[in-house]
């Protein structure tokens, strides 16, 4: 058996071109200076690593990891951790900058970063996984710290990952740094109501954003493009507040149900099936899983990857909302023909904040010793949440430009302010 493994298969667009359009496009609105506009155009740090790890059959195999750091001026980076065959420098190097904008979005004290390391661990062992992952941060014991950089789960990773990155680091400084990585295991430290959160702030701006589309939860129907932490939670809120979920996916395929999908059972056969809805018997299979894209429902969910809204399908969008899950799920050449369509979209830096937002309050936490209660994190995250998308929305009207370019110019324009009194450059 050979461990080359294929050259992952290239987007239609890159996510680090589409993050950089959209920032010139909002700098550009608000009027931002050459100077800070340099500075944030690069990240502060990138960092590759090659981890040679042992396989269980004995053979090593190399794999590549990176962690980008975008932005520190409003305080430590933050910003998950990426298992995945697709993962690239520059792909890390968007989602770093992502970070940077949507931690300034919902304005609290982080700058933005991101991570990650190409592989695919759906093929791997525990064992393999739990060796990559001590290897990686054995490797970045000079970018992470609970002051410096915190990581985060993201796609292909979830407490477990954070539990060996926690452990390692606190052997390596000799003592228990919890604060060091957010989304842990609750046992070590992990905040109450983190794992539901960035679907939580899904559903928040979701319904925020019907309120003003006066569409009402109960008489909507909505498709979600895959159904991991992000996507299942979100499935499952929003079908508490009513709305009908037609259309759910991942990465076996897509499902159909015209009278709606029942989200406990479709969580209840993932569970049991490997994490995968393959063979899923009580909702139809889409021939094409791309359809789900632009299936006939009021709301569109995407919340797998990048750039799966791109100019081949969104033309053919049905749904009146989209509200980005994923982080960069639209290419931003997709963006005027969803505008001229009509149809809002709540961007990814303000949509699935929720889950950086109750990272920080998992951080805020482990620093004074304390444990919040599920309450009071919810109320805190939804308030934030909400907040944000008014600053949005009524920051859209004030520049007459969609709430993409509207949150990238709160967030610059953050960003600028503190430049602005900090200086030294
Ligand atoms: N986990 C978190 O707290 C946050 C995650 N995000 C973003 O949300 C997205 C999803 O992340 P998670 O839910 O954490 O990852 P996950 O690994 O838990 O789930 C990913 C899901 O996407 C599915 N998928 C993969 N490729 C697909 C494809 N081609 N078509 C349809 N489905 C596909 C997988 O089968 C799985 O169901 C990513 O863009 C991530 O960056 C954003 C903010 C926070
Ligand atoms: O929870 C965090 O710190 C970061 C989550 C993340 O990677 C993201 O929001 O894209």
């Amino acid at each position: 058996m050979s461990y080359i493994e294929p050259a992952p298969i290239k987007d239609k667009d890159n996510p680090l071109e589409s993050m950089m359009s959209r920032f010139d496009l909002a700098a550009q609105k608000l009027g931002l200076d050459n100077e800070t506009y340099n500075v944030l155009k690069n990240p502060d740090k990138q960092v590759i690593v090659s981890l040679p790890i042992t396989m269980d059959d004995g053979r090593i195999k190399v794999f590549s990891g990176y962690r980008v750091i975008h932005n520190t001026i409003l305080g430590p980076s933050k910003g998950g951790i990426r298992y995945d065959m697709g993962v690239t420098l520059d792909e890390v190097k968007a989602l770093a900058a992502w970070m940077t904008w949507k931690c300034a979005v919902v304005d609290i004290p982080y700058g933005g970063a991101k991570g990650g390391i190409m592989c695919n661990p759906r093929a791997m062992s525990k064992g393999e996984i739990e060796r990559l992952t001590r290897a990686y941060t054995l490797s970045m014991m000079d970018v992470f710290g609970p002051d410096k950089d915190i990581p985060a789960p993201d796609m292909g990773t979830s407490q477990q990952e954070m539990a060996w990155l926690m452990d390692e680091y606190s052997k390596a400084k000799g003592m228990t740094v919890n604060a060091v990585v957010t989304g842990k295991p609750l046992v070590l430290g992990g905040s109450l109501g983190r794992v539901e959160a960035t679907g939580r702030g899904v559903m928040v701006s979701a319904l925020a954003a019907m309120q003003r589309l006066k569409m009402n939860p109960s008489q909507t129907s909505c498709a979600i493009q895959g159904f991991g932490n992000v996507g299942s939670n979100t499935a499952r809120l929003l079908e508490e507040r009513g709305v009908k979920i037609k259309a759910l996916s991942d990465v076996s395929g897509a499902f159909w149900s015209d009278k709606g999908i029942d989200i406990q059972d479709a969580l209840r056969y993932r569970d049991k099936n490997n994490g995968i809805l393959e063979g899923y018997p009580n909702a139809d299979k889409m021939q094409d899983p791309e359809g789900i894209i632009t299936c006939q429902v009021d709301l569109l969910v995407p919340a797998a990857k990048e750039d799966v809204i791109n100019i081949y399908n969104a033309p053919d969008i049905k749904a009146r909302l989209i509200v980005e899950g994923a982080n960069g799920p639209t290419s931003a050449s997709a963006d005027d023909i969803i505008n001229e369509k009509g149809i809002m979209v709540v961007p990814d830096i303000l949509a699935n904040a929720g889950g950086v937002t109750v990272s920080y309050f998992e951080w805020v936490q482990n620093r004074l010793g304390l444990r919040w209660p599920l309450e009071r994190v919810n109320r805190r995250c939804d308030r934030i949440m909400k907040e944000a998308f008014e600053k949005v929305y009524s920051t859209s009207l004030e520049f007459n430009v969609p709430m993409r370019i509207a949150a990238y110019i709160v967030a610059i324009d953050k960003v600028a302010k503190t430049y602005k009194f900090r200086g030294g450059f």
